[in-house]
């Protein structure tokens, strides 16, 4: 059965049943809004659309891994601006040749992916189009804690990141080679890697918890890659950020065996450049207060749990925000929609 067989409401009736509910849900999905109670008067909102072709495949990524997908990377958002993720909308372009089963499991995906916060799906839209087009907006709670701001990083404070990074690119990559999780041609370490591409999982709890310590100064969530996503937190901080590359071995070393696999020259440039630039790890950067004694060497300086530290932000100076080891880097690097 395909959506052209069927009505809005009966495809309405095909989703709703998978939903869960905001926490206290004042008016549910089914009105003309769904109303949801804002405990602390403000809420942080943020919205991102997935668009077929470009954020996924139907031939890579079933309906449930668009849904799981769908709505972690607005969880992420919240998360990365200290809220608690609330409630989702969740808007859909339809083509008359999705199966209804596509849409099922976009709805399961989706339930799964909000159900590990408690946030709620209280409503969205459904329309008919030519491009299969998924829009989320999550509202987080910021329990009366002040938003994570990118602008607020400071001299002197570490650079800290908690999550994968890299492995959405390699993810990406190994299925642009024609791998699947499925051939059984790969060995779990690389299926695991397609995995993260075809469902990130962002640390959530650890970003929020990290929030609620109260030492973080900057953060963000790394979608278009470490260097893109670090560049505009040091410009909207007026800071220089230096990443080292040293302390980001254990992320590359995971990915050397994909870059042999996939037969390039140089796998640890490849693996490097994979940690540096990859998108859709929706890991979080962060900057971290130095304690007052300056005992900050990477031994000392206690962390907020899940994170590690990858870098250190300094007093900007002319032309350089982003560096790695000290040096200006010369790819842009990073995801970018309208650039090839
Ligand atoms: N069409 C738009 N209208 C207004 N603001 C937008 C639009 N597109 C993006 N923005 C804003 O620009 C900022 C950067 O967007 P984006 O790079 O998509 O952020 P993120 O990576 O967190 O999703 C965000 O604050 C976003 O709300
Ligand atoms: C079919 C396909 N090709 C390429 C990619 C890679 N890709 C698409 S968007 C993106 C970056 C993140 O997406 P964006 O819409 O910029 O998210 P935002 O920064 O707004 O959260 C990446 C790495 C993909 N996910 N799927
Ligand atoms: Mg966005």
């Amino acid at each position: 059965m395909y959506v052209r067989d069927l009505t809005e409401d009966d495809l309405l009736s095909v989703i709703t049943p998978h939903l869960p509910h905001a926490e206290g849900v004042i008016v549910p999905s089914g009105d003309d809004c769904a109303v949801i109670p804002a405990p602390d008067g403000r809420y942080a909102v943020s919205t991102d659309m997935l668009v077929e072709g470009h954020h996924f495949r139907r031939d890579w990524s079933s309906g449930t891994d668009v849904g799981w997908r769908a709505a972690m990377q607005n969880l992420a958002d919240a998360a990365a601006m200290g809220a608690m993720p609330r409630t989702v909308v969740v808007s859909m372009g339809l083509p008359g040749n999705l199966p209804v089963s596509w849409l099922e499991g976009f709805a399961r995906g989706l339930a799964e992916a909000c159900a590990s916060t408690g946030c709620g799906v209280d409503g969205g839209d459904l329309v008919a189009s030519e491009t299969l087009t998924v829009s989320v907006t999550v509202m987080g709670d910021l329990e009366r804690r002040e938003p994570r701001l990118r602008s607020a990083a400071r001299p002197g404070q570490a650079l800290i990141h908690c999550g994968v990074l890299g492995r959405g690119c390699a993810g990406l990559k190994l299925l642009e080679r024609g791998y699947t999780r499925e051939t059984g041609v790969l060995p779990p370490t690389q299926t695991g890697l397609i995995d993260d591409f075809l469902r990130p999982k962002p640390p959530l709890a650890q970003a929020l918890d990290a929030c609620r310590e109260n030492r973080i100064g900057a953060m963000m969530d790394v979608s278009d890659g470490l260097i893109r996503d670090a560049r505009r937190m040091a410009k909207a901080s007026n800071v220089w950020i230096d990443i080292r590359s040293s302390y980001l071995e254990q992320h590359v070393e995971v990915l050397i065996p994909v870059a042999r696999r996939l037969g390039l020259s140089d796998p640890w440039e490849w693996a490097m450049k994979a940690v540096l630039t990859g998108g859709e790890d929706h890991g979080f950067l962060a900057t971290l207060e130095r304690p007052a004694e300056r005992a900050w060497g990477p031994h000392t300086l206690a962390l907020p749990e899940g994170f590690s530290r990858i870098g250190e932000v300094r007093e900007a100076h002319a032309g350089g925000f982003i560096t790695v080891d000290g040096r200006t880097v010369e790819y842009g690097g990073g995801w970018d929609h309208f650039q090839g």
